[in-house]
């Protein structure tokens, strides 16, 4: 399978499935579509956690996060099943996390030059197995959709595979995709999208429970704003600014895509310096984001930095959104190359530090502070794995929160 958008160069394929992302397959109204497979997620995991909290057990916080976010994206992607008997998107996690730690290891025997092409240590048939097991899956997936598709059964909604066939199908369509593009564009969504939402998600609360003042204050909002006898949605989120500032906040101070690259299409100048056609350029978004000459006290965790005025007059910062537009801030990347999946990696991030505030207190295992320490990889994930004591704090009256 061939990667076709991530690292494709700008030409008509890279246009035709930016405009399906955009429009379709991660429009706002194509993601709400799905708010009740995302509260579905939630809950499990949030009974997940309410069971460790009962048994006074510790969690991995990261792998659960990464089970959620998997689950979400499969689901949403192409209806994957998850019942312990075909649990079809624990398969796409073990695959995505072996081609995601295997995949810079291979560039590195790209680097080898004309030595990377005997596959020294073997990455480049690992790869390849684990691509062709995804393509398997993906395909047996598919023959699922198009067997409904063919028998007329009525669909409550589209996911992306639904899509993407029917797409195929249309004749009239500026670019034909054919199957194996659907399954690598599906292996891409998941690449860029799981890793990246549950890395995000593990830094914020890893620094919501290093800052016992940010997550009071956070957690009063939410009492404030939705009450104590409900679960916070994703509909309350508009009216959670100090929430909408610490997942900025957590977003700035670790991008889970520290760089993004560019080639020069010709001759241009930048800041005086020549920039020839074709050059490769490498921006340094974690260092933009952590740039004394834009933000105080840079490696802080301050939400309130995304907030103006003083006493009752604060203002949040709408402004510094998450779009690109303003350039010291750029976890999702800035123009036609920008992050399409920006909103629903912040629909899931929002819901989920809210609930977790919401209905959890944490106790470190081994500490009174998580290490901050970054690991190695393509997304800059937590170095040492965030393991916890959740301990339930919340019991809604008449909701559906799992008792112990
Ligand atoms: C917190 C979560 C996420 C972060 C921080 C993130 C960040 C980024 C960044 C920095 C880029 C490069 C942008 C540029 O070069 O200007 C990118 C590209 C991309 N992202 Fe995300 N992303 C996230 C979640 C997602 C999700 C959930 C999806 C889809 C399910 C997704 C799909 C993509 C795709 C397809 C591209 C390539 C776009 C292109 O080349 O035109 N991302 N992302």
């Amino acid at each position: 399978m061939s990667s076709y958008v991530l690292n494709a160069e700008y030409g008509t394929y890279w246009r035709f499935m930016k405009k399906l992302c955009m429009t379709e397959l991660l429009s706002a109204p194509q993601i709400n579509k799905f708010v009740d497979i995302r509260r579905e997620e939630m809950m499990r995991l949030v009974g997940v956690l309410v069971e460790s909290s009962s048994k006074r057990a510790a969690v991995d916080l990261g792998e659960e996060l990464m089970i959620m976010t998997n689950n979400v994206i499969c689901r949403m992607a192409m209806s994957t099943r998850c019942s312990s008997s075909a649990d079809e998107s624990k398969e796409i996690r073990r695959l995505v996390k072996g081609i995601l730690d295997l995949a810079p290891k291979f560039s590195l025997g790209e680097l080898l030059g004309p030595l990377g092409k005997l596959d020294l240590f073997g990455y480049g048939k690992k790869l390849k197995e684990l691509m062709s097991q995804f393509d398997d899956l993906a395909e047996r997936i598919m023959r699922e959709h198009e067997e409904r598709r063919e028998s007329k059964e009525e669909r409550e909604r589209r996911d992306m595979m639904d899509i993407l066939l029917e797409i195929s199908g249309d004749g009239s369509a500026e670019v034909k995709i054919t199957r194996k593009d659907i399954k690598s564009f599906l292996m891409e969504l998941f690449m860029a999208g799981t890793e990246t939402v549950s890395v995000a998600l593990q830094w914020t609360l890893a620094e919501l429970i290093n800052h016992p003042e940010v997550y009071k204050k956070l957690r009063d909002e939410i009492r404030t704003v939705v009450g104590s006898d409900k679960l916070v949605e994703e509909s309350d989120v508009p009216n959670l600014p100090y929430l909408q500032a610490v997942v900025k906040e957590g977003l700035r101070l670790h991008a889970p895509a520290p760089m993004i690259f560019r080639k020069a299409r010709e001759d241009c100048k930048i800041l005086g310096y020549d920039v020839p056609e074709n050059s490769r350029i490498i921006f340094n978004v974690y260092a933009i984001m952590r740039d004394p000459n834009s933000w105080e006290e840079p490696t802080r965790f301050v939400p309130e930095r995304f907030f103006v005025g003083s006493g009752t007059e604060k203002h949040y910062l709408n402004q510094v959104d998450i779009k690109g537009r303003t350039f010291n801030y750029l976890p999702f990347g800035s123009g036609r190359r920008g992050c399409p999946g920006s909103s629903l990696a912040s629909t899931v991030n929002h819901l989920t530090v809210a609930t977790l505030v919401q209905c959890f207190d944490w106790k470190i295992k081994g500490g009174d502070k998580f290490d901050m320490e970054e690991g190695s990889g393509l997304s800059s994930g937590v170095a040492n794995p965030i393991v916890c004591y959740p301990i339930k704090s919340f019991n809604p009256g008449g909701d559906a929160i799992p008792t112990e």
